[in-house]
């Protein structure tokens, strides 16, 4: 098949190159010529493990273009996989959705299948369908086009897997070709185990949202549960594993930490709220969902106060991991963003160490930040600091050499934001050591 694929972020650019891999021939188009101008030299605008081999491997059935009509001069299906940030309202923000759907209606030159893959509210397609017939009408047009909805679920650092070996499709039609045509370009991911599931357009694009607040909901829910453990003087580790292995509940998206960020639950969550408000629905459950999320990226900054008081000035702190998540470089709505603010705001400098991060981080995120200072290696990042912080779980901090950090640090502390460690061990060892739910730890604020 010939497919375009408008938007070159970590779904647009991760789908094109894994629709290419079924030997599909991709036109993968995107407004950043900077960025397009670096996939046409083999640059990777993002760090996500397996994607430039894949990209390198498939380099005679992958383009790289900034013009859509380029594109669709040749191709007969299109996705939309372009950004859809929070407005101020904290609804989606649809412009560039709309927009994209405005240059297909323009560029277009034979019948088009326009696939949704962006993360809308229900009731986009028909905005995209007007924007679309809207520029056919002006050009006196009378091709047709069919608008699909197909929602992506992959996860960030390991985004190449969960495209190439999905656990399910979603795909929304409302007319049998377009169902078919779904059904043929996905048959090659489904092999295995995967299901597809075709519904009507409105639940697809309701399925999302869905599944983003029922995770955003178990994070948020562990967390909560977290907290009252440090009042009542419970463990949330065994209380996880003691839930988890009721089917019912399951062990995945349960582990308590200090907030989910990234780039979707927060901003997904939000939109679900402002929708179901705008209909005149008080969403309580995923209000409360945002505020204990709000409130949890707090957990160890509060805990770091109370134990070292309200001014931090002199006071030396080492964090490891920026990003949202391991495997990953992006730093959208992540934790560390508040806790190192919160940090810094009271006088302490930070000594940051992440494996990817760190130029997201030094050009974008802390650019005016001058209290941080980054480090190459995770040891390095200890020496002559009062505690070290763990922020996100990247492998490589799994089993560190706590000799080691012992010798670097000025003092034995560890506050660990994704309960890594064997607190036993650890306070054999001699270290004061702060995890998230344990104990009668809990500390009010604000
Ligand atoms: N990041 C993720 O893990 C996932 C994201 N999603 C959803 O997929 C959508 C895309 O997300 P990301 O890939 O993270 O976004 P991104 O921000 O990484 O990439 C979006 C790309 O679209 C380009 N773009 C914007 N307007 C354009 C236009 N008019 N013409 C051509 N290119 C344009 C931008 O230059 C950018 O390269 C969002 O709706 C998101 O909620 C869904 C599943 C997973
Ligand atoms: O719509 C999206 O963009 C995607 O959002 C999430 O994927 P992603 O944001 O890449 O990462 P997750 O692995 O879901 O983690 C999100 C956040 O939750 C946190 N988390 C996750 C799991 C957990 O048990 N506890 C926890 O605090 C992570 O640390 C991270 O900050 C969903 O998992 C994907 O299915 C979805 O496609």
């Amino acid at each position: 098949m010939k497919i375009a694929v408008v938007g070159t972020g970590y779904v647009g650019l991760v789908s094109g190159t894994c629709f290419a891999e079924m030997g599909n021939d991709v036109w993968c188009v995107d407004k950043d010529e900077e960025k397009i101008a670096g996939l046409q030299n083999g640059v990777i605008p993002i760090f996500e493990p397996g994607l430039k081999e894949l990209v390198q491997k498939n380099s005679d059935r992958l383009r790289f273009v900034t013009d859509i009509s380029e594109a669709l001069q040749e191709a007969n299906i299109c996705f939309i996989a372009v950004g859809t940030p929070p407005g101020e309202d904290g609804s989606a923000d649809l412009s560039a959705v709309l927009a994209v759907a405005s240059s297909i209606g323009k560029a277009m030159v034979r019948h088009m299948f326009v696939v949704d893959k962006s993360t809308v509210p229900v009731g986009t397609s028909r905005k995209v369908r007007q924007a679309i017939q809207h520029e056919l009408n002006l050009r006196g047009s009378n091709l047709t086009f069919d608008v699909i909805s197909n929602p992506e679920f992959l996860k960030e650092g390991t985004a190449v897997h969960d495209c190439l070996l999905p656990d399910r499709i979603i795909v929304g039609t409302d007319t049998d070709k377009a169902a078919r045509l779904m059904s043929d370009l996905y048959k090659p991911f489904l092999r295995s185990t995967g299901r597809l599931l075709q519904m009507d357009i409105a639940s697809a694009e309701m399925t999302k949202y869905a599944a983003n607040c029922m995770l955003a909901t178990k994070i948020s829910f562990i967390n909560e549960i977290a907290n009252i453990c440090e009042l009542v003087g419970a463990d949330v580790n065994k209380v996880r594993m003691g839930i988890g292995s009721d089917p019912r509940i399951g062990y995945s998206f349960i582990f308590p930490g200090c907030g989910y960020g990234g780039s979707c639950f927060p901003k997904d969550v939000q939109a679900l709220i402002r929708t179901s408000g705008g209909l005149g629905y008080d969403a309580r459950i995923l209000q409360a969902v945002e505020a204990v999320n709000e409130s949890q990226k707090l957990a160890l900054p509060r805990r770091i106060v109370a134990r070292y008081g309200e001014s931090l000035t002199g006071l030396h702190f080492t964090c490891w991991g920026l990003s949202f998540k391991p495997d990953t470089d992006d730093m959208r709505c992540a934790a560390s963003l508040v806790i190192i603010d919160e940090l810094t705001k009271r006088g302490a400098k930070v000594h940051a160490y992440d494996p990817q991060a760190e130029k997201v981080a030094r050009t974008i995120y802390f650019r005016d930040n001058e209290s941080i200072e980054y480090f190459d290696g995770k040891y390095d990042a200890l020496k002559g600091c009062d505690a070290l912080i763990l922020i996100t779980e990247w492998k490589e901090f799994r089993s560190p050499d706590f000799e080691r950090i012992k010798e670097c640090l000025r003092e034995p502390v560890i506050f660990d934001g994704r309960n890594q460690y064997e607190a036993e061990s650890l306070q054999e060892m001699g270290f004061e050591y702060h995890q998230i739910g344990v104990g009668d730890n809990f500390v009010e604020w604000r």
